[in-house]
């Protein structure tokens, strides 16, 4: 039952005086420990969430690691055992916890309910152990939870916004508990990685994309917002998927999805400011350029399957001159796909042979593409040269055959952006090993089982020759007594850096040049000994400290070039950058000038902290 006194203070209205009488009422033995409690919650900061409450809210829970003193304090003494641990203590639980499942799936289920739970453990056991966790709550594995999104949904996480709320957008938007987001990550669902349309099960993208926002890059967790456009879904299997948890009807399209998402665009910045950055991921081909190209001038937008996959591939690129002993513009490079992706990497890399001193026909003149239809040749007679397409189209007799075409072209470097799988089959491995002293061969479908070859087969069929990497993680390679640790030309390399660094400056548009700047970024951090091992990337455990570079890179360039927006600048970027940084180790949970030398009442005294037996 709460007293009188509790109640008052629970109101929070309590005057200096009042305070000071509770002060005296708390020395006196008959306080009981409500009053105790109330009193101390209210002297920690008004509107602290007290007892129970305090342990469920995922960015205050600390589980075991609360000391007696905060246990007390909070009023959640007694809700656990009485053991303390530390945050290394609980990270080792968790890694243990998680080897215990076989399945890939069950650990994602894992850690998402570790974030549901504790989000700084979460964050930090992500953050320290990105190679063996990010592909789980990342590519590959996230692809497998979109399939089953309707299978082990638990919680909300996200936003979903519907196409019955046009009209409403900002409605919907307002309801979202956090006042200061800063960046979006949004889908429509319609090509999630390769695996195509899933509808609202796309959730599952905007969600593992932001996670890597903090633990990649740092940016504060209720700074990020996942966010789902259900439109509808045209795949059949999900309509009629008892489980499905989308709108139960095909995809709006046409004008009235267009002024959808133009009423979603200005909810945003009517709720968070213009400055708010948007990422688009995983939407079609078609409204993917429509909308990066319709935005970009007066949003501060991006699209990360354009150019994010395109920076570190580019970047790829310009590390792989270091084993070829080639310019850039020595190569001749033939995509396999014409999508965002393909597009976007041929696009950038045309802006890195100018740099090479290329004119832009030049440039594109070294760019083949392959599509569904065959060569991009001009006269082919299916057409289908819309877009950034025409760009590359060839005059050359049309072929269909992969095969042959990459037999009749020559390339030095083929780049699979297709969702493909298979499609570099050994007999196109070997043929780039005919022509090439060194082949370069990127695989970037995603998830794995999309990818155009694996690493095993490139290594085997170029007999070792290859400079591979691929967009999913594979694993160590052993071929003629050598073994290779292919790179990952994951744009998880990119986007979380970029974001930052738009972030802190104040971007308020996106050019291609800080994407640029990020490919090379990138480049550098390859050293001699990554190369060695077969690998145009740093290694991913890096990316903390590449994304703080890239960065550093943006906020110089966007103070040069008088495209930020923050003033003043920064005097130390790096340090400003760090100040900003989500700090995901625990901190106390009371206040510094706590104004008691001891807790209210300690009658336990604290348990040593007990190392965990494997
Ligand atoms: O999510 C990934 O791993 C990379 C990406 O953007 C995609 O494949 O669509
Ligand atoms: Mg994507």
């Amino acid at each position: 039952m709460l007293s009188l006194i509790s109640r008052t203070l629970l109101s929070r209205s309590v005057t200096t005086g009042q305070k000071a009488l509770l002060l005296e009422s708390l020395k006196h033995p008959n306080a009981d420990d409500q009053q105790t409690r109330t009193f101390v919650g209210d002297v920690i900061s008004p509107g602290q969430l007290m007892g129970i409450e305090h342990l469920r809210d995922p960015r205050l829970n600390k589980g075991l690691g609360f000391t007696l003193e905060e246990r007390q304090a909070l009023g959640i003494h007694g809700l656990q055992p009485a053991r303390f641990k530390t945050q290394e203590q609980q990270l080792e639980l968790c890694r243990m916890s998680i080897e215990r499942y076989q399945e890939d799936l069950n650990k994602y289920i894992y850690l998402t309910e570790l974030q549901d739970r504790n989000e700084k453990l979460f964050f930090r056991l992500l953050s320290e152990n990105i190679e063996r966790f990010m592909p789980i709550v990342y590519t590959p594995t996230v692809g497998l939870a979109c399939q089953k999104f309707g299978l082990i949904y638990r919680r909300p996480r996200g936003l979903f916004i519907t196409i019955n709320d046009i009209g409403h957008v900002y409605d919907v938007i307002k309801n979202w508990p956090e006042p200061n987001v800063k960046a979006i990550v949004v889908t429509d669902g319609e090509r999630i990685l390769g695996l195509g349309d899933l509808g609202a099960c796309g959730m599952g993208i905007p969600v593992g994309k932001l996670a890597l926002y903090t633990a990649l890059a740092g940016i504060k967790p209720h700074e990020c917002l996942p966010i789902v456009l259900d439109v509808g879904t045209n795949n059949q299997n999900l309509l009629e998927d008892p489980l499905y948890v989308g709108l139960r009807q095909k995809r709006c399209t046409g004008k009235l999805y267009d002024d959808f998402v133009d009423e979603f665009m200005e909810a945003v910045v009517t709720r968070y400011g213009q400055n708010t950055l948007i990422q688009f991921e995983d939407f079609g081909n078609h409204n993917a350029f429509r909308f990066l190209d319709k935005y970009r001038g007066e949003y501060c937008t991006f699209n990360d399957d354009i150019q994010g996959t395109a920076s570190v591939a580019v970047s790829g690129l310009l590390a792989s001159k270091r084993l070829t002993n080639k310019k850039l513009s020595d190569n001749k490079f033939l995509f396999l796909g014409a999508g965002e992706a393909a597009i976007g990497i041929a696009d950038l890399t045309v802006k890195a042979l100018e740099n090479e001193g290329l004119s832009l026909e030049e440039a594109r003149d070294r760019i083949w593409m392959v599509d569904i239809d065959g060569l991009l040749a001009v006269d082919r007679p299916e057409g289908n040269l819309e877009g950034h397409k025409k760009f590359y189209a060839k005059n050359h007799a049309p072929i269909k055959n992969f095969a042959a075409i990459v037999n009749e072209i020559k390339p030095s470097v083929l780049i699979g952006a297709s969702a493909a799988a298979g499609a570099f089959t050994p007999e196109v491995l070997k043929s780039m090993a005919q022509f090439n002293e060194r082949p370069i061969v990127f695989a970037l479908s995603n998830p794995t089982s999309k990818a155009e070859c694996t690493a095993e087969q490139a290594y085997t069929h170029t007999e070792g020759k290859v400079i591979f990497a691929s967009g999913s993680p594979f694993g160590k390679v052993e071929y003629g007594g050598n073994t290779f640790y292919p790179g990952q030309g994951n744009n998880a390399y990119i986007f979380p850096g970029v974001a930052l660094g738009v972030l802190l400056a104040g971007i308020h548009h996106i050019n291609e040049q800080i994407f640029l700047i990020a490919s090379e970024t990138i480049a550098e951090n390859v050293s001699e000994e990554d190369l060695k091992k077969g690998s145009l990337y740093p290694p991913i455990s890096a990316i903390v400290e590449c994304s703080k570079q890239i960065a550093v890179k943006i906020l110089n360039y966007a103070y040069d070039e008088r495209i930020a927006s923050v003033y003043p600048k920064p005097k130390d970027m790096r340090k400003y950058i760090e100040s900003h940084q989500f700090n995901y180790n625990y901190e106390p949970s009371l206040p510094q000038s706590w104004p008691w030398p001891n807790p209210p009442y300690i009658k336990t005294r604290p348990m040593e902290p007990v190392k965990l037996k494997a």
